[in-house]
């Protein structure tokens, strides 16, 4: 059965966006974990408008599955790296002005580099996972430079317009999760994945775990509504009647 990896850096965004303590992405992982998380990822971006590097540092003494960094592969993030130490580490590829990462990360013209970031992960004892679209040539280069995985970008099926367009893009990951276990990568999949795009991965056995976070808090905020109001409306109830 494929594991899922949770990722959390939506819980981040709320607390940044009143730049207080809450909520906490270190709590969500715990609270994660306990529903049967197989992972826990966060992605520390350049411009820390989420994850912040003390949120990495906690999840790195907390989290008891396993911990996955994805960041950009500059020298910064290397440092942090080889300083937290997760069990894996995703290069991904980061624009500043981006929403959320756009495509994989280009192995065609970026080799020489991502080979120098892999290498020094390996080196460390950190596995090495390269988020990629579901391109051959892409997943030949992850092969070479020895990567341990790859993350298949889900997002350009899971943000099809159009049915036409979901089955081709769906037959593009297909075909690379497929080329990627001949390889004997290990084939991860993620971006953007919900509870309806989910079902169509039933019997793509090559994918051995789903990396979802944007779905999974979006539903933690609905499905929590009810509690948290309640949980409101009885402390307000037990402040009694206002003195006259
Ligand atoms: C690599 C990937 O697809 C996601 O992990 C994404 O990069 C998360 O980053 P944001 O949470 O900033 O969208
Ligand atoms: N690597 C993908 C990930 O961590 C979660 O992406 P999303 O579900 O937030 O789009």
């Amino acid at each position: 059965m494929a594991e899922l990896a949770v990722n959390v850096d939506h819980v981040a965004t709320l607390r940044q966006a009143r730049g207080i303590d809450y909520p906490d992405p270190v709590a969500a992982a715990v609270a994660a974990e306990t529903a049967g998380a197989d992972a826990i990822v966060v992605h520390l971006r350049e411009d820390r408008r989420h994850i912040q590097e003390r949120d990495v540092r906690l999840l790195r003494q907390i989290v008891q599955s396993r911990l996955i960094l994805e960041m950009a592969a500059t020298s910064e993030m290397l440092g942090i790296a080889l300083d937290i130490m997760p069990d894996t580490v995703t290069l991904v590829p980061e624009k500043r002005e981006e929403l959320t990462t756009e495509g994989g990360l280009d192995l065609i013209s970026h080799q020489d580099h991502i080979q120098d970031a892999v290498s020094t992960l390996k080196n460390a004892g950190i596995q090495v996972c390269i988020f990629i679209d579901p391109d051959l040539d892409q997943i030949k280069i992850a092969h070479k430079i020895d990567a341990d995985m790859i993350e298949i970008h889900t997002g350009a099926f899971c943000d099809a317009d159009t049915r036409a367009e979901a089955r081709r893009e769906f037959d593009r990951i297909v075909d690379a999760a497929k080329i990627g276990t001949k390889l004997k990568l290990g084939v991860n999949a993620g971006h953007g994945i919900c509870y309806n795009t989910i079902k169509a991965f039933a019997g793509l056995h090559e994918i051995r775990e789903f990396s979802i976070g944007h779905s999974i808090v979006s539903r933690a905020v609905l499905t929590g509504m009810d509690r948290a109001v309640r949980d409101m409306k009885k402390l307000i109830q037990d402040l009694g009647q206002a003195p006259m």
